[in-house]
Order: C-alpha cells, then structure tokens, then sequence
C-alpha cells in the first residue's frame, strides 16, 4: 500500500451531460497550462460509423488530438460507456498506464456525458491495483446552463439513475457552464437548484469552460465525506446500485461519401431542430461541403444549439470525402435521418426543386 497521497497519480474526473463543455474543458486546460505533463483518458458515447481510419475515432477525441504535443498522451476508451461495460477497460487502461506512471504528473479522465459518477469513484477507491497507484484529485462537474434543469427533471424508469443528477450530485467543482447562454435570473435559480443536490461543491461560473486552473487543478479536492452523506450506502454491495439504462438514449452514428449542398443541408437541420430539438441531446459531425476547397467543417449541436466552423486540419490530399455524423437522443431513426442527410449531397447534374 501507498503511505502517502502525495506518490499517487492524480487523476482529474471531468463529467457533465452531453454537450455539456467537457471537451472544451479539456482543451483548454491542455492550451493553457504549461505546468504539468497531463495524459488524457477519453471515454466518448456515440461513435462515427467506420472504424478504418484514425479520423474515425470518437469525435472529442479527434478535437482533443489537436490540443496535444504526443498523440501517446491520448488514450481512448471506446468500447461503451466508463461507467459500464467499459469499467473493465478503465481498470486496465491505469494498470498499463502503471508503468508510465512516472512520465506523467496528472491524469484527466474525461467520461461520456451519459456516466455515472459513482461506479467510477467506486472502482478507483476499491480496486487495489488502482488505489496503490493513483488517487480522485477532483470530480469536476460541467452543468449547461442552458440544458441542465431538464436533464435533471427528466423521468426515469423505477431503478435507473438519472445520470445528471449524480454528475451533479458527485462533483466537488461545478462550473455553471455557457452563462452566456442564460440571463443572471435563471443562472441564479439553477445555482439555487444545484446546491439543493449538492451544497459541497465549489460552484465556478465559465464561458467556453474557462475555469481559473488554480481553481480547478491539484487541489486534492475530491471528498469522499460529501459523497458518502449523499449516498451512505455507496460502499455496500455494489450489484444494488441503480440500474444505468443506457437503452433509453440511441446514438446513430451516419457515414457517407461525398460533398453537401450547405444550403440544403442548413435547411435539413433547420427543420430538423425545429421539430426534434428536445430529444437530440447532441449532434456532431465532420462534413465536406461543395465548393469549400480542402476545408473540414466540423458541426457541434446541443439540442436547438448549433456550432458549425472549420476543422482546424483540412482535408489532406487524397483523403476519402467522407461526411461522418453522429446523433445522441430519444426516438431516433436511423433510416429517416439517413435518407435526410443523403438528399443534402451536392448532385453536378441535378437540380433540386
Ligand atoms: N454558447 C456556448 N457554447 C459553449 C460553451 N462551452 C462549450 N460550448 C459549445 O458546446 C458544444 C459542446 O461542447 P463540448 O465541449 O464538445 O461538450 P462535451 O460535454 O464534451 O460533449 P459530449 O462529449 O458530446 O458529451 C460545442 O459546440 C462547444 O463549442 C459556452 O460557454 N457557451
């Protein structure tokens, strides 16, 4: 056993709902801090179709390539969700990172947006393998201004988490992230609301993420005291807890070569978030448009929310034209969103109506 915590890794916990601003947490810790040596563990639920080439890893893990000196640094977990089925991945992902231990000083792990927190803390304080060598420095919570509140009062059938609830309920930092996005009423009665589920935690208001580093980064924050009077049952036999019901969100992930007509493809998504914003909790995409030259275009949706610019790295020669897209929500059809898409595809010898 470790005497002291001061020989454990330290390991960053970023969790928040889908679309919340975890990557673009990532990023910016990675851009702005200059301290530290920081390997990045990226879990990501929803992948791109086509696994043949590295552009079709998980999307966050392609934005957070680009923040990255040693493409090493970044290690993805994408065989399901860290809370679940990919546990097993996460315990030997660290047991591998074991050795390398030493080349790093911290480790953020970026979960999906669908995770509970809670087999994650319990799998890390438990598994001796884990403890002896590394230690929960925080569980930093991204809360969407914008979004949270329904996330939060979403029904559940009897035994499952609300995963949001438990991201909230597990941080020992919550940024109350895209206050731009919220008037100083509403971002008060959420803060309100937060603290009736959590009144541990540091609240931290952010724009784009940016929370001050000393704010956020090797504090030793993470309190196991708060989460037990959250859930004082937490350390009894693990098989009781709630049941996670990944089946109640659908990821349709959509590949197809080709270039898009932007104008049809803009009125596609117009008509698309005015009818289903509510259950698409997220949508992203990598697209090649017509008449764009070698420019990538990566498209970003948060619900109604919609992020739409280059790729920092453009299309390289030769590369397949491949538009890849991914959607996370409720009640999804994969053939209707298909065929959607497809009509959006740029046609040199036809004119649509
Ligand atoms: N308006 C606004 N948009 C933001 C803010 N922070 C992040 N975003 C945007 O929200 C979208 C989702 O951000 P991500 O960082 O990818 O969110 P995430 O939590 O990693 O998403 P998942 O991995 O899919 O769960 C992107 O389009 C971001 O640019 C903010 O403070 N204000």
């Amino acid at each position: 056993m470790s005497e002291s915590t001061d020989d454990l890794t330290p390991i960053t916990v970023i969790t928040g709902f889908l679309g919340a601003g975890k990557t673009t947490l990532v990023n910016y810790i990675l851009k702005e801090q200059r301290e530290w040596k920081i390997c990045v563990l990226e879990n990501e639920f929803g992948q791109f179709l086509d696994s043949h080439d590295a552009t079709s890893r998980s999307f966050c893990s392609v934005l957070v390539a680009e923040s990255l000196d040693a493409p090493e640094d970044l290690i993805t977990m994408d065989n399901g969700c860290v809370c679940c089925s990919v546990r097993g991945d996460l315990v030997r992902t660290l047991g591998q990172l074991t050795s390398r231990r030493k080349d790093f000083d911290a480790i953020i792990l970026e979960t999906t947006g669908l995770a509970d927190p809670a087999p994650i803390v319990y799998t890390v304080q438990t598994n001796p393998k884990i403890s002896d060598n590394y230690r929960i420095d925080s569980i930093i919570c991204l809360a969407d201004c914008k979004h949270i509140q329904a996330h939060l009062d979403e029904k559940k059938p009897d035994g499952s988490v609300n995963e949001a609830l438990q991201q909230v309920a597990f941080a020992d930092k919550i940024l109350l992230n895209k206050i731009d996005l919220v008037s100083k009423e509403e971002k008060e009665a959420l803060e309100a609301r937060l603290r009736t589920i959590n009144k541990f935690a540091t609240v931290i208001e952010t724009e784009r993420s940016r929370a001050p580093l000393d704010k956020i980064l090797g504090l030793n924050s993470f309190n196991m005291e708060s989460i037990l009077s959250y859930d004082p049952n937490f350390f009894d036999d693990e098989e009781e807890k709630k049941i996670h019901n990944l089946e109640l969100v659908q990821s349709v992930g959509i590949a197809f070569e080709g270039n898009l007509h932007a104008q049809w493809f803009n009125m596609f998504m117009m008509d698309l978030l005015r009818e289903r914003a509510a259950d698409l909790y997220r949508t992203k995409g990598l697209l090649s448009f017509h008449g764009q030259g070698d420019t990538k275009f990566v498209f970003q949706g948060v619900h109604e929310q919609i992020n739409f610019g280059p790729s920092q790295k453009p299309w390289k020669e030769g590369e397949k034209r491949e538009n890849k897209f991914v959607f996370i929500g409720r009640n999804l059809d994969r053939k209707e969103l298909t065929r959607g898409l497809m009509e959006c595809l740029y046609k040199e010898d036809e004119k649509k109506a």
